[in-house]
């Protein structure tokens, strides 16, 4: 079609080099085709012209001290995105490989994500190039009030709410919170992922990882399968893959593999999960130190990976779960673990299948449950603790996940009815994108030209 082809060449030659951005962008446009052939309107409104080019980019310096008062600059990013369906909402993230280009594509998603939750969010990221790996609470601390001193003035309870991604937690939200309190006086929803006693929601910590597990079990039982015994492969290390590993204990799955920067840890008799959240949470140590409570697990340093690839996917099992980051497995991962015999593959982390990857998974028509359908628990449980928030209640934790679980039920059922709608019933990629991309799409041509 040659219009989703002219679109996507005019945003290469205008965003040239953020290949994270025209990927996420090219997935979207081109599995949206089979509705932009049928509803004409959407062209001539313009719509995925407008779409691609965010509302509003903030680009900021972050100047702050070191624990050696040396003075340390960052840069500073909020990508505005689409503001349709309500506020801005995502997160935030803190670390060494963040540019723009990367912002953009994790706002680009957070469209069509917050859109198939069903919630009245829009779509928004930040984050830094600043990584706190590494520093001390107080640095992490200065460096978190630098840069809320700029973002401040953009945000607010009903205009944008920022909350965490990579490398930002309860920690960072808190230096946030109180440095926009200290700045603005006002003592509002403008963050999510607080903490439960200032203003958080029970279970807004387990969403993600939680949510993604959700959606596994309702991909499998749509084939009258389930997660019970099967053996799970799962990336990461950090908040998604934690609360990955314990979702799928409680529904009787054994996971076997966890990740982080450094390396790739195998149990064969399941991860200790008690000792993962006491490395990551409270010591904040690498996963390498997993051998001194269990010598006999098998640790992978970065070193020995394959070179066309990640160890972690290189494990037999039935089911995996990248919870890390962008791209992280490949085309080559993508055929061992289809040779391997996997069924189901439900992306935590945002984009972690490269292209290529994608398309085997669609082709072999496996369970395939890609990022902004999978992983929109966390997000979706962001707009409850603003629904809290706004009310000023508190939620019981039950009443919280019993939401998160119908969320994810209608995610899938939204996804997957809209991928029948168009004859490719097992195809959740295009059917997340055209019913994420209706919802806006619609919202936008009612709000005219703005
Ligand atoms: N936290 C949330 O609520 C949500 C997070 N996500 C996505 O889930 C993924 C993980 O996020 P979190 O668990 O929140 O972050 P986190 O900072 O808690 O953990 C990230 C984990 O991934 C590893 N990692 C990060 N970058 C890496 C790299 N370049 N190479 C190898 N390993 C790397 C880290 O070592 C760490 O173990 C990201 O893609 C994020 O965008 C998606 C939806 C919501
Ligand atoms: O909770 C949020 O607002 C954002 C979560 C997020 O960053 C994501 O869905 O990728």
């Amino acid at each position: 079609m040659p219009y989703v082809h002219d679109t996507l060449f005019r945003l290469q030659k205008s965003s040239p080099a953020q290949t994270e951005f025209y990927q996420a962008a090219e997935e979207v446009l081109d599995s949206i085709r089979p509705l932009l052939d049928k509803d004409t309107h959407y062209r001539e409104q313009g719509i995925i012209e407008r779409l691609v080019e965010p509302e509003r980019q903030i680009m900021f310096r972050v100047v702050w001290h070191d624990d050696q008062g040396r003075i340390q600059v960052n840069k500073g990013y909020r990508v505005q995105f689409n503001s349709a369906l309500g506020p801005y909402k995502g997160g935030l993230r803190f670390h060494h490989s963040v540019n723009a280009g990367i912002i953009k594509f994790l706002g680009f998603e957070q469209i069509f994500k917050n859109a198939l939750t069903g919630l009245s969010i829009g779509g928004g990221k930040g984050g830094s190039d600043f990584n706190p790996k590494g520093r001390s609470d107080m640095e992490v601390m200065r460096f978190c009030q630098a840069f809320m001193t700029e973002l401040h003035r953009h945000i607010g309870a009903t205009i944008d709410v920022p909350a965490g991604d990579i490398g930002v937690g309860a920690r960072e939200i808190g230096y946030m919170y109180g440095q926009y309190k200290r700045l603005t006086g006002s003592y509002e929803g403008v963050l999510t992922g607080k903490g439960l006693n200032w203003g958080g929601s029970l279970a807004r910590k387990e969403a993600t990882g939680y949510g993604a597990v959700y959606f596994a079990e309702n991909m499998l039982q749509d084939r009258n399968d389930s997660l019970k015994n099967k053996i799970c492969l799962v990336s990461g290390a950090g908040n998604v893959a934690i609360y990955t590993i314990e979702k799928l204990y409680d529904l009787g799955a054994l996971p076997v593999t966890c990740s982080d920067s450094q390396g790739t840890i195998y149990h064969e008799q399941g991860i200790d999960l008690n000792l993962l959240k006491v490395l990551k949470e409270v010591r904040r140590s690498s996963l390498e130190a997993y051998l001194d409570t269990h010598p006999t697990a098998k640790y992978i340093p970065v070193s020995d990976y394959p070179t066309d690839g990640h160890a972690v996917w290189r494990f037999k099992a039935h089911a995996a779960f990248p919870s890390a980051t962008q791209n992280e497995l490949t085309v080559t991962d993508a055929k061992v673990l289809l040779e391997q015999g996997v069924s189901c593959i439900c992306e935590g982390a945002n984009m972690p299948s490269t292209a290529d990857a994608v398309d085997l998974f669609l082709g072999a028509g496996i369970c395939y449950g890609p990022g902004k359908a999978a992983n929109a628990g966390g997000v979706a449980t962001s707009q409850l603790e603003m629904a809290q928030n706004a009310s000023m209640t508190q939620w019981t934790f039950e009443e919280v996940d019993n939401r998160l679980k119908a969320i994810m039920c209608g995610i899938f059922q939204r996804s997957s009815e809209t991928a029948k709608e168009f004859d490719q019933p097992s195809n959740l990629v295009l059917g997340a994108n055209i019913a994420g991309f209706r919802k806006v799409a619609d919202a936008m041509i009612a709000q005219g030209l703005v």
